[in-house]
C-alpha cells in the first residue's frame, strides 16, 4: 500500500480516536474506567467498543445479556446502557477484585441490584447452569484460551436474532500475521474461523479498539 493510500475503512489512529472521543463517557463509566485500570489484567473495552454493544443491545432489545469475563463493570455498565429497562445482566468473571469492581461500579451508576447478576467463576464453571437459548447477546472478554474451548457452549445460548460478541482479537495485530503463532493467537484465529464458517450466523470483525468479532444467528 502506498503513503498515500490511507489504510481501508480510514483506519488511522485519528480516526480512532474520533470515535472513541465520540462515544461519551458517563462520570460514573469514568470512573469505572480508572478502578479497572488500576487493577492487574487487560484493560476494559474502549468508549468506542462500548458504544457499539449498546448500540447492538438496543437494537436486538436486549432483556437478557450475559457478559463473560465482566471485569470492573464497564462493558455492563455500556450493556445496561443499552438494554431495555427491565433487562438483566448476567456478569461473570474469576476475579473476586474485579467483580468487586463491577458491583461498585454498577452501584455508583444507580443499576438496580435485581438488574445485574454477578457471579464468582470460570465459564467451564458457570456456563451449564447458564440456560440455553435465552440470552439476547453473549459477549466475551479477556484471553480466548480461556473460552474458546467453550464456543458451542457459548453459542448455544444465544437466541435465533441474538448475538455473540468477543472483543480483543486485534489486539498487537498477531492475527493478520502469519506467522504469530502463539496460543492466544492460534486460538483467536480458530475462534474467528469456526465463527464464520458456522451458517447459522452472520459474522464481522469491526477494528475498533483491540477488534471486536459480531456475529448474530439468524432467525
Ligand atoms: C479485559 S478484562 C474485561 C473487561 C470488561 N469486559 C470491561 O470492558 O469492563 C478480562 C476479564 O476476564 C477475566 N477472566 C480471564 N480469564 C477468566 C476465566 N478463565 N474465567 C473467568 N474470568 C476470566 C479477568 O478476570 C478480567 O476481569
Amino acid at each position: 500500500m502506498s503513503a498515500e493510500q490511507p489504510p481501508p475503512g480510514g483506519g488511522t489512529a485519528e480516526g480512532a480516536a474520533y470515535a472513541d472521543r465520540f462515544a461519551v463517557e458517563t462520570p460514573e463509566m469514568v470512573a469505572a474506567r480508572s478502578r479497572a485500570l488500576q487493577l492487574p489484567g487487560s484493560p476494559p473495552v474502549e468508549p468506542a467498543v462500548g458504544a457499539v454493544l449498546a448500540v447492538l443491545a438496543a437494537g436486538a432489545g436486549a432483556r437478557s445479556v450475559v457478559s463473560i469475563g465482566s471485569g470492573g463493570g464497564l462493558a455492563g455498565l455500556w450493556l445496561l446502557r443499552g438494554m431495555r429497562t427491565d433487562g438483566v445482566l448476567t456478569a461473570l468473571d474469576g476475579d473476586p477484585e474485579q467483580l468487586r469492581a463491577a458491583r461498585k461500579a454498577f452501584a455508583d451508576a444507580g443499576v438496580a441490584p435485581s438488574r445485574a447478576r454477578l457471579i464468582f467463576g470460570t465459564p467451564a464453571e458457570v456456563l451449564p447452569r447458564l440456560s440455553p437459548g435465552a440470552y439476547d447477546m453473549v459477549v466475551c472478554a479477556g484471553p480466548p484460551r480461556e473460552y474458546a474451548e467453550h464456543l458451542p457452549a457459548l453459542l448455544g445460548l444465544v437466541r435465533a436474532g441474538g448475538s455473540l460478541t468477543c472483543h480483543g482479537l486485534l489486539s498487537g495485530g498477531r492475527i493478520a500475521d502469519r506467522t504469530a503463532r502463539d496460543p492466544q493467537t492460534v486460538a483467536w484465529r480458530e475462534m474467528a474461523r469456526a465463527v464464520r464458517e458456522d451458517e447459522t450466523l452472520l459474522s464481522a470483525v469491526l477494528p475498533i479498539g483491540t477488534g471486536l468479532l459480531v456475529a448474530t444467528r439468524r432467525s
